[in-house]
């Protein structure tokens, strides 16, 4: 007989609980996200998708529950170097350029093995830009920009908030790409998006935020 071990979870929450005045933003919530997983956080405007993120990565504190990472109660210094955080807001310095955003990132957060600052802004397709101020860059690429922290800053958990605003379809397609890549090379992606997500390996799974 063979047994095969269930996936182990990377991230779990168990009865993960936001109140603002008193009332639920959400939760109580139990999901876990396993290596080579991608979960879709769905919910209408205002349910909370971008709350919980800034929970998992402690810029906010839950009023209950748990939150593990592999196994472990998760805490900043735990989530150090394993999760990585591309919020709404862009966190780019408007006078830097994307080189030199990407340097600080990489100052700050470590670098992978295998790729330098020039070749991620390659990738993303900000060949030409490296050295323009961030703030003359379109909305979309202030996007990539941001985009390329993924593959150079070091972690296997990906808090994709929206990784799809203002990208055009060649841009959707990227992140599409670098989701599928990463789960494929057993890091796993939460992920909000209004708009269609599309991945070669069938469709995500899902967690619904109500309002
Ligand atoms: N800084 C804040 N102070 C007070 N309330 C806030 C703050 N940020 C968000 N909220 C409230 O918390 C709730 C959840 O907001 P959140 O941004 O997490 O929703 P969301 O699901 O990400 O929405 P969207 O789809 O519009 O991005 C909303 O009711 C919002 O008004």
């Amino acid at each position: 007989m063979t047994t095969e071990n269930p996936p182990t979870a990377l991230l779990e929450a168990e009865g993960l609980t936001f109140l603002r005045q008193d009332e639920p933003v959400f939760g109580p919530l139990d999901f876990a996200l396993c290596a080579g997983e991608v979960l879709l956080v769905e919910g209408d405007n205002g349910s909370g998708k971008t709350t919980l993120m800034r929970v998992i990565v402690g810029l906010l504190r839950a009023d209950a529950g748990e939150l593990r990472l592999d196994g472990a109660a998760l805490d900043r210094e735990l989530s150090r170097g394993r999760i990585l955080f591309l919020a709404h807001h862009l966190g780019l310095k408007a006078d830097l350029s994307p080189l030199e955003n990407l340097r600080v990132a990489v100052g700050l957060y470590g670098c992978r093995e295998a790729i330098t600052p020039e070749q991620a802004l390659h990738t993303v397709g900000l060949q030409g830009y490296e050295h323009e101020p961030v703030r003359q860059l379109s909305a979309g690429q202030k996007k990539r920009s941001a985009l390329a922290r993924l593959l150079l800053v070091p972690a296997d958990i990906w808090l994709l908030d929206e990784p799809f605003a203002n990208l055009d379809r060649e841009g959707i397609a990227l992140v599409n790409r670098l989701i599928e890549r990463h789960a494929d090379a057993g890091g796993a992606v939460m992920v909000t998006s209004h708009g269609a997500v599309t991945f070669l390996h069938g469709e995500p799974r899902r967690l619904r935020l109500s309002a």
